[in-house]
C-alpha cells in the first residue's frame, strides 16, 4: 500500500507547478478574488488519519458541493417522497441551464444541477423560516465537518444574490409548475447562503465521510443516513455530480465526486476514504481543472477507482 501522507503531498507539489490552471469563476463577482495559485488537498480515511497537503487548511466557497449535504437533509426530512420534485438522471447540460425544465414539466433532472437543487432547497424551507433552514444546513455541516467555526461568507452570498438572474429565472419557471412552493425569494436567498460556506479541504472531507462509511460517520459514530441511501447519493455523484462533465470525470478518477464552481471537488472512495480538493480554475463544464487531474493521480496511485478489482 503506498504512503498516503506521501502521494498527498507529492500530488500537491505537482499540482503547484503546473502552468494550466483554467479560468477562475467570475459570474458571481465575489468568486473571481480567488487566487488562482492555490492548490490544497485532503484525504480522511474512515479511520480518522488526515494527509492534508498545500492549501488544505484555506477556506474558500463550497458552492455546490453544498448540493450533497442538503441533498442529505431533504431525504432524512422527506424520505423517498423527494423524487417527486427532481429526478436523478444526468442532465447532459450546464449546471445552470433551463432546457430540460419546458418539457418535463418543472421537475429538474436531478438534485445537482442548479434547478435541482433549488428545489431541494424549497424543500427543506416548507414549513420554516429562512434563516432557520440555513441554521439548520450551516449546523449540518458543522457536526459533520467537527468544527463550530465553518461559517457562510456574506460577501459571496450577497454578490450571487445581486447577480442570480439565471438562477432566478429557473426557480421562477419551477413555482409556475408548483414544484417550487415557498416564496422565491425566500426560496434563493436560502440556496444562495449556504452555496457561500467557506470551509477548507481539510474540513469537507471529514464532512464527506459518512459516504465513505453505509452513512455512519466514522469519526463520531452517529447514523447520518441509512447505508441504503447513502449507497444512492454517491450514485447520484457518480452519473450528475460533474454535470455534463460527469462521464469524463467517471473514465478518469471512478469515484463519485461533487465539484462546485469555487474550484472545490469532494470525492468519496466507498470504505477507504473522503477527499477533498481545491484550486480555483475550472474547465468548461465548471469543474476544477487541476482538481480532477489530482484526483486522477490519487486514485491511480492509491487504487481507490470503483470500478477496481
Ligand atoms: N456549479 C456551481 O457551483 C454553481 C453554484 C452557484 N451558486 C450557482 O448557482 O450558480
Amino acid at each position: 500500500m503506498p504512503d498516503l501522507d506521501r502521494v498527498v503531498r507529492e500530488i500537491a507539489d505537482e499540482m503547484r507547478a503546473r502552468p494550466d490552471r483554467g479560468t477562475v469563476a467570475s459570474y458571481i463577482p465575489e468568486l473571481a478574488r480567488a487566487d488562482a495559485a492555490a492548490f490544497g488537498l485532503a484525504v480522511v480515511d474512515v479511520e480518522g488519519r488526515a494527509a492534508v497537503a498545500g492549501d488544505g487548511d484555506v477556506p474558500f466557497s463550497i458552492q455546490s458541493i453544498s448540493k450533497v449535504f442538503t441533498l442529505t437533509l431533504a431525504l432524512g426530512m422527506a424520505g423517498d417522497r423527494l423524487w417527486r420534485r427532481v429526478g436523478r438522471e444526468p442532465s447532459g447540460s450546464p449546471f445552470n441551464s433551463i432546457v430540460q425544465l419546458e418539457r418535463e414539466a418543472g421537475v429538474p433532472r436531478n438534485p445537482f444541477i442548479n434547478a435541482g437543487a433549488i428545489a431541494v432547497t424549497d424543500l427543506i424551507l416548507s414549513g420554516h423560516q429562512p434563516r432557520e433552514a440555513l441554521g439548520e444546513i450551516l449546523r449540518f455541516m458543522q457536526a459533520l465537518a467537527l468544527d463550530q467555526t465553518i461559517a457562510i461568507d456574506e460577501a459571496v452570498a450577497a454578490s450571487e444574490k445581486r447577480t442570480g438572474f439565471r438562477n432566478a429565472a429557473l426557480a421562477n419557471y419551477m413555482r409556475s409548475f408548483g414544484v417550487i412552493e415557498n416564496p422565491v425569494d425566500y426560496t434563493l436567498g436560502v440556496y444562495f447562503h449556504h452555496c457561500a460556506i467557506a470551509m477548507t479541504c481539510r474540513q469537507l472531507a471529514t464532512a464527506g465521510l459518512f459516504l465513505a462509511h453505509d452513512g455512519r460517520h466514522p469519526l463520531t459514530g452517529h447514523s447520518v443516513i441509512s447505508a441504503e441511501r447513502a449507497r444512492r447519493i454517491n450514485a447520484v455523484m457518480l452519473t450528475c455530480g460533474h454535470y455534463d462533465g460527469s462521464g469524463e470525470f467517471a473514465y478518469r478518477v471512478g469515484l463519485p465526486g461533487k465539484s462546485g464552481v469555487g474550484g472545490g471537488i469532494l470525492a468519496i472512495a466507498p470504505g477507504k476514504a473522503s477527499v477533498a480538493v481545491w484550486s480555483p480554475g475550472l474547465d468548461a463544464a465548471g469543474n476544477s481543472h487541476l482538481g480532477r487531474i489530482a484526483l486522477e493521480s490519487l486514485t491511480k496511485r492509491m487504487g481507490w477507482s470503483i470500478f477496481a478489482a
